[in-house]
């Protein structure tokens, strides 16, 4: 049976220090020990959390399974360990796989079948669900009954099987791949944002002490700066600026040694990588600032399409580095000045009057 416990990635993880994704086995038990388990511990994403807060609650009253839960967002932003928190707080098991391992509807139907009762199911990447494993799960979903074929031919015969009542937690990037059948049968659905400076700031100071690692406020402040949003990052950041300050600077991650180490790294005063400059200087130097389109930018970056638009873009939109236009990608008066060129008239964004 394909069914594995760990979850897998759509994308391939780019070689980027800034990348959202985990990127070795190693990596991934660190992320687990720095994990929060409880939602009191569970830093931003205050709408999210206060909603699963009442649902959760009313639910273990009623003695009942937590309505199914659909969260969406980029990489790294917490998915995961949000639906750890469910299960944790409903008091019952994780059971965990992802749409592009679960090959046949057998696959699922094991998976179902083996629940308890007010399990939590969690499914990551839950827009890459084959059409035929889809259809297994609405009736589960629903009525907590799957209908399964038995035998082939004209012998063949579908018989109902009752299930235990349960949670799906399915992730996504991509909330707009679901299809609505799919997306009408989770009765909560929350959006997760980038985290503000000062919410990766306690995740970095949370994570430093859960680490050892001698980090004054400046420096945690340095680090969530730069992290682009995302708590996978900050953590990331923050090991590799332990490493440093270990070699370089006795052990204590200030401001100027989280600093020298992130610029070391090629992480900006922004928070932009390598891969994020390559891509606005694509844009800028090949395509005259676009619009472009972004099979063209991928084919002139080297990166695949999903990357581009998963991982590397919804940061660099949101902060006003790109504009997605109906005509492709365009650079904007933001990303002129950032990387140190004039704005001609007609790049997108605020114009640069300074
Ligand atoms: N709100 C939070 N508070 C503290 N730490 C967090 C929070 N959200 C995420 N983290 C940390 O960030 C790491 C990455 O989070 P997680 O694996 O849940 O992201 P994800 O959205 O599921 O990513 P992907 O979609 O790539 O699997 C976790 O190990 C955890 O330590």
């Amino acid at each position: 049976m394909a069914i594995h416990s760990d979850s897998l990635s759509s994308t391939p993880a780019p070689e980027r220090i800034v990348t959202p994704h985990s990127a070795s086995p190693n990596e991934d038990s660190i992320e687990r020990a720095l994990r929060p388990r409880r939602l009191d511990e569970y830093i931003g994403q205050q709408r999210a959390r206060e909603q699963l807060e009442i649902f959760i609650q009313a639910a273990r009253q009623r003695g009942e399974a937590l309505d199914h839960v659909l969260l969406f967002g980029p990489p790294g932003l917490g998915k995961t360990t949000l639906a750890h928190i469910v299960a944790h707080e409903m008091g019952v098991q994780l059971r965990q796989t992802s749409g592009p391992v679960l090959e046949r509807p057998g696959d699922l139907a094991a998976l179902l079948t083996n629940l308890e009762r007010n399990d939590v199911l969690f499914i990551d990447e839950i827009h890459r669900l084959s059409p035929v494993v889809e259809e297994i799960l609405y009736p589960a979903l629903e009525d907590f009954q799957i209908d399964i074929l038995i035998g082939e031919g004209p012998a063949a015969r579908s018989v109902k099987i009752d299930l235990q009542p349960f949670t799906l937690v399915g992730a996504t990037t991509r909330a707009g791949m679901l299809t609505n059948p799919l997306r009408d049968r989770f009765g909560i659905v929350s959006r997760l944002e980038f985290y503000s400076a000062q919410d990766l700031t306690h995740i970095v100071t949370r994570s430093a002490r859960l680490l050892s690692a001698d980090t004054t406020p400046e420096g945690a402040i340095e680090i969530a700066r730069r992290a682009r949003g995302t708590p996978r990052i900050a953590n990331r950041l923050l090991r590799r600026v332990r490493d440093y300050a270990e070699v370089k600077a006795g052990g204590r991650i200030d401001a100027d040694v989280a600093g020298a180490a992130l610029s070391m790294l090629e992480v900006d005063p922004q928070g932009l990588d390598l891969m994020d400059r390559k891509l606005l200087e694509a844009i800028i130097h090949k395509f005259d600032g676009g619009p472009v389109g972004v099979d063209s930018l991928a084919a002139a970056i080297g990166e695949e399409r999903d990357t581009i638009e998963d991982v590397i873009e919804p940061y660099l939109i949101q902060h006003g580095y790109l504009q997605r236009t109906p005509r492709g990608r365009m650079a904007t008066q933001t990303t002129w000045r950032h990387l140190g060129l004039a704005a001609p008239q007609s790049a997108g964004g605020t114009p640069d009057l300074f």
